[in-house]
């Protein structure tokens, strides 16, 4: 039987995570775009199958929400195996990892989300686990210390991060499968829009799907997010969603047509005001728009490059002129910029 568990904080399950459960795909054929990467797990998961062997260890790298957990659900359930999950900062200590690897069983699927900030000392002790099943425990202190062999069970580590670069190259190494999740396409995401839809049991119009789409970032969970915030709009109004509702919905919520919130605009208008389009550092971004330079890497930069609002130079971000055009400033002319 496929069994979950999480071990991270906070387990019990609100309504809000029951639905968010519900729209998760549960096999790789209801895995909406990433369609390379979907046939090599296809082939890969077939293949450890007919070995009979635990599917080789995996390590996906993605900006937030673009579907990491739901494949290591996935890959769980094609495999027919169990799946425990955790988050790089929760495994404290080396007993901590002692006290889940010991609880596996064969073939089971461990699954490790922001696998880059573990602690050192945790990530060390993984790399005979990942290469040999063994675990190295030091028993003692001093001259009389010694190490123990643990063995432990031959599983899957599923490692997700939002940042491959900050990955020590030893553990990167040590992981057979690695893969990269793109931004969706419109199309894809207007297929999750009306797949998520129909779980929901709410009517929507093809236009106003493409809508929703548009306004996504490239990211299913904020597809789900904005669909369940747009039938609000159209519950109170009393029936399906309609391009006039869901239009009038993201209006209100602040999302803009190029799918920009409200610190995605607040980043790109300082910027532009407060240092004439840059080049500027990270840190110097975040202390002007007040959150942490962790935040601006991983949730708004990412969009801002990808829709070529921003670019990345040696000496910092830039504005691009599309970027400029679209808070609605002229580009500085015979600059650089021209060209970005
Ligand atoms: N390819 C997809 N097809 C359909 N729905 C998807 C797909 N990928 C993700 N989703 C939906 O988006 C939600 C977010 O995905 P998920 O939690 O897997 O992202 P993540 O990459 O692990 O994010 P984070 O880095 O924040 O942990 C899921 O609950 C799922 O419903």
């Amino acid at each position: 039987m496929n069994e979950i568990k999480r071990i991270v904080e906070g387990s019990k399950l609100t309504e809000e995570n029951r639905i968010e459960n519900s729209l998760r795909p549960q096999i790789l054929d209801d895995f909406i775009g990433q369609d390379k990467l979907k046939n090599n797990l296809k082939i890969f998961i077939e293949a450890a199958k007919k070995r009979h062997e635990a599917l080789d260890h995996c390590l996906f790298y993605a900006p937030h929400g673009l579907g990491k957990t739901t494949l290591s659900h996935i890959i769980a359930k094609e495999m027919g195996c169990n799946l425990r999950i955790t988050s790089g900062p929760v495994l404290e200590r080396v007993g901590d990892l002692a006290a889940i690897l010991t609880n596996l069983s064969d073939g089971d699927v461990f699954f490790i989300d922001e696998i880059h900030r573990m602690n050192h000392f945790v990530e060390e002790s993984l790399y005979p686990v990942m290469e040999d099943f063994e675990l190295d425990i030091i028993i003692g202190q001093g001259p009389s210390a010694r190490t123990i062999k643990l063995p432990v069970p031959r599983f899957t580590l599923i490692g997700a991060t939002t940042r491959a670069g900050l990955l020590s190259s030893p553990l990167r190494d040590r992981f057979g499968i690695i893969e990269h999740l793109d931004f969706y396409a419109i199309k894809e995401l207007e297929h999750i829009v009306n797949r998520s839809a129909a779980i929901m049991n709410i009517g929507v119009d093809e236009d106003a799907g493409k809508e929703i789409a548009r306004r996504s970032r490239g990211t299913p969970r904020i597809v789900n997010r904005l669909l369940k915030r747009v039938r609000d709009f159209a519950e109170v109004r009393g029936g399906k969603i309609t391009h006039a509702i869901a239009k009038g919905a993201l209006n209100a919520l602040e999302v803009d047509s190029a799918g920009l919130d409200k610190i995605d605009r607040l980043i790109l208008t300082v910027l532009i005001e407060k240092f004439g389009g840059g080049p500027v550092g990270i840190d110097t971004i975040a202390t002007a728009v007040a959150e942490e330079s962790d935040t601006i890497t991983d949730v708004y930069e990412p969009y801002l490059i990808q829709s070529g609002f921003v670019a990345r130079t040696p000496r910092g971000r830039v504005v691009t002129s599309d970027g400029y055009k679209h808070i609605g400033i002229d580009p500085p002319k015979n600059s650089q910029r021209e060209l970005l």
